[in-house]
């Protein structure tokens, strides 16, 4: 090929960022916010404010395109490498994360020396550097002299009691345990083929129990964590955004909302801020319901005291949730289970639904990254990266498939197409009416089809 000819790949590429970045610097400007400092411990006011949607495809597309375009000038070799251990970024973190490193350096906003942190937490400090030094390079602490340690913008939410420190945990102790044995487990003649809870490789890992199970007998302070973790992992997808994303504030008052499969309510704890006219039902499993109660306590008691909102405890799979309720809302728990589940679960919805209740069923919708696909329903509800980019943003939307494989480890179950969704609904009789844009996830309504009782 001649050379000015694949320098068009680069030159694309190039004006894509530069595009992007000035549409985020737009948004900035008319919002009259700074950019946010990477050195900064203090949060921005855009980390609690629904991200503007030019704002979030910005940067979708700057992380995309720069991924791409470090990939084409890099050796192969060196490329490969890098992915093959980038486990090592995971690693370093988790130490950081158990040794506290982050709690250590909270009242040392110019840093601390690295014998005083090992000092600390007994590890060798030598090591300890080294490892700091590789999360550094990713942005997370800084090293503001030699050995010298800060907290940063990202590392500052390592430390204890932040909303991050669960999913954290969660991400680098069960859920990378599991990984560890992936491969033995897809190789094994019974669990590699299995949709199975108990066949995932976290229950490899965690002496064969299935991961809700494990919570509940083994590990109870494990399970409490996982329902912090979720509502730290809402700062992760923007839940702000995940709330804007659906015309909630538009409910007519009075509006029946049974949030199912609902952890302790936090999402449920927005809609009634935006709407304090609706009426909310939390139903999960009887012990998650008591951490349920317990937040809404900390968090909005008049609501519990006026009776805005009740704790019904149900088991989704024995038992329909409460009857005839406006909408059902069920965030994130499809994607734990394999087809027959989630059918049963969506039947029971659909045994109490009144002729114009809706489920709202809040999901990843999982893009094709084939330019060549021709889903042009898929094409109509999910935006395509403009080209030289995969169309699905290729690293920019990395997370949605960070978390199909989260939940392959953790629950043997995963994330799905638009036309999935269609087929599950179909398979119970109901009709997908919108698919709703929520920044990262998506709303899918569900209806029952016209006429039917
Ligand atoms: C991934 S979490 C999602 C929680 C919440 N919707 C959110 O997005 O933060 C899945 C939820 O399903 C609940 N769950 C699992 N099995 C259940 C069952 N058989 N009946 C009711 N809830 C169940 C879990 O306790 C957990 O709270």
């Amino acid at each position: 090929m001649n050379p000015a000819t694949s320098f068009a790949q680069l030159d694309s590429l190039v004006a894509l960022i530069t595009s992007a970045v000035n549409d985020a610097k737009e948004e900035y400007s008319r919002l009259n916010l700074a950019v946010p400092d990477l050195a900064s411990v203090d949060a921005h006011p855009m980390d609690s404010m629904p991200v503007p949607r030019k704002l979030k495809k910005a940067a979708e597309i700057v992380n995309g395109a720069c991924a791409q375009l470090s990939t084409l000038l890099l050796s192969p070799y060196h490329a490969l490498y890098l992915r093959c251990n980038d486990y090592i970024t995971s690693i370093s973190m988790r130490v950081a994360y158990e040794a506290k490193v982050a709690d250590h350096l909270k009242e040392h906003p110019q840093g601390l020396h690295v014998s005083e942190i090992a000092a600390r937490n007994g590890l060798e400090q030598g090591k300890l550097a080294r490892l700091l030094r590789v999360l550094a390079t990713k942005q997370c602490f800084r090293e503001v002299k030699d050995d010298v340690f800060a907290n940063n913008r990202l590392s500052v939410l390592l430390c204890s009691g932040t909303p991050s420190a669960g999913i954290v945990g969660l991400s680098l102790t069960e859920q990378f345990q599991g990984g560890n044995v992936l491969y033995q487990t897809l190789t094994d003649k019974v669990t590699g083929p299995s949709y199975a809870p108990n066949h995932s490789s976290f229950s490899r890992a965690h002496g064969g129990h299935p991961l809700w199970q494990y919570y509940r007998e083994v590990n109870p302070a494990y399970g409490k964590r996982f329902s912090a973790a979720m509502k730290g992992f809402g700062h992760t997808l923007s839940t702000e955004t995940m709330v804007h994303g659906f015309p909630w504030n538009n409910l007519p008052p009075e509006t029946s909302v049974c949030d199912l499969g609902s952890g302790i309510g936090y999402i449920s704890l927005d809609i009634m801020r935006l709407n304090p006219g609706v009426r909310i039902v939390l139903q999960d499993l009887e012990e998650t319901i008591e951490h349920a109660k317990a937040f809404w306590q900390d968090n909005a008691h008049e609501a519990v005291s006026e009776g805005r909102v009740r704790f019904v405890p149900v088991d989704f799979f024995k038992e329909p949730p409460v009857a005839g309720c406006d909408i059902y809302y069920i965030k994130q728990c499809i994607h734990n289970w394999k087809d027959e589940e989630s059918k049963v679960l969506l039947a029971n919805i659909r045994k109490v639904m009144k002729p114009t209740s809706r489920i709202i069923l809040q999901e990843y919708v999982m893009p094709h990254l084939s330019p060549s696909s021709e889903d042009s329903e898929e094409a109509h509800f999910i935006a395509q990266a403009p080209a030289p980019l995969l169309p699905s943003f290729g690293e920019g939307r990395l997370l949605q498939h960070y978390l199909d494989i989260a939940v392959m480890i953790l629950t043997n179950s995963r994330e799905r197409t638009l036309s999935e969704f269609k087929q599950l609904g179909n398979a119970v009789g109901l009709e997908i009416a919108e698919v709703w844009d929520c920044g990262e996830l998506s709303a899918l309504e569900y209806r029952l089809p016209q006429g039917s009782t």
